[in-house]
């Protein structure tokens, strides 16, 4: 089994008149590629929810703040091309630097106060170059419909800000974060993770979990943000770049917590940078889910 892949705005347009044209809905699944079953599942719920659904892979340089972080990006295009024909999807719109961004290209997409904080803050210009890039996507799919994973949690705010104030007609759909058995987030970047290190790598999921569940059942907010922080060092993450309680629906510092929330972390292992998110809910009988 194989899947169409098309490489230029012209044939995806031409493709996607034609199924408009004959009454389908239309769906995207936006990726770097180095597909793993976090992006699968996107592509399987796409599918339930759409007529035909396409897998965009690009590698964008303008979110990369860091040259080796570009450089050492996995990309594996045909596996990526085979796993998603055996889903039965229908196309894969793979195009080049210079389709994406031609001789001359001077736009930058800005989603001010979403794109500050959190990774934001600590990615200088990468929230920019996602902006940018997934409004060309989705005015270049036309979809009805567009996947993004709650992993990405602070992404897919800026990617449904940005939609709603260019008035993209699209709706972006957020798909649950697919975890290993022992709970640690599936991610490209694990693939760059030594033995030793994959052994520490859960031990972020695991301490959010449980200083969720906390703070759920009532602990205070700061000592136990404090005490996640130095547990996640001591499990053996070099850095923690931030651990922070934010209000789901918004973003928004949460203090107390009288709304449900997100606690958000990224930490360095080695020279790799995880990200991790798990709900906090608010008010009398919340229930928080663990990682197992
Ligand atoms: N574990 C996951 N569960 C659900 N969705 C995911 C998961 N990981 C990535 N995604 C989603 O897949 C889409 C493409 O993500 P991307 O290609 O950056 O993969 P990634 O594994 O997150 O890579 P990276 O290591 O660069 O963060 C995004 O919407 C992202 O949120
Ligand atoms: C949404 C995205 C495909 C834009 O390049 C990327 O940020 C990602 O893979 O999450
Ligand atoms: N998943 C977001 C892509 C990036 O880290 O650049």
């Amino acid at each position: 089994m194989t899947v169409p892949i098309v490489r230029t705005v012209a044939e995806l347009r031409k493709t996607v008149a034609r199924w408009h044209d004959e009454g389908l809905r239309v769906a995207v699944v936006p990726t770097m590629g180095a597909l793993h079953e976090g992006h699968l599942s996107l592509a399987r719920t796409a599918l339930e929810r759409a007529d035909r659904v396409i897998v965009t892979l690009f590698v964008n340089p303008k979110q990369f703040n860091s040259q080796a972080d570009l450089a050492a990006y996995p990309r594996t295009e045909d596996e990526d091309a085979a796993k998603l024909a055996s889903l039965g999807v229908h196309l894969l719109y793979i195009p080049d630097g210079i389709e994406m961004y031609p001789e001359g290209f001077a736009t930058t997409v800005a989603v001010n106060g979403l794109s500050e904080g959190l990774c934001g803050a600590f990615r200088p210009g990468h929230f920019e170059g996602v902006a940018t890039v997934v409004a060309k996507l989705l005015l270049q799919t036309g979809a009805d419909l567009a996947f993004f994973g709650e992993k990405d949690f602070q992404q897919l705010h800026v990617v449904r800000r940005m939609a709603r104030d260019l008035d993209i007609p699209i709706e972006i759909v957020l798909c649950p974060t697919v975890r290993e058995s022992d709970g640690l987030a599936l991610s490209s970047r694990n693939l760059r993770l030594s033995r030793s290190q994959r052994q520490v790598a859960p031990k972020l999921a695991a301490i959010l979990f449980e200083a969720a569940a906390r703070i759920a059942g009532g602990a205070p907010v700061d000592a136990t943000l404090v005490e996640a922080r130095s547990a996640i060092a001591a499990a053996g993450y070099a850095r923690v770049e931030y651990l922070e309680l934010r209000a789901e629906e918004d973003l928004a510092p949460l203090r107390p917590l009288d709304r449900p929330g997100r606690m958000l972390a990224a930490a360095w292992l080695g020279e790799t940078r995880l990200i991790d998110n798990v709900e906090v809910p608010s008010g009398p009988g919340a229930i928080t889910r663990t990682a197992a």
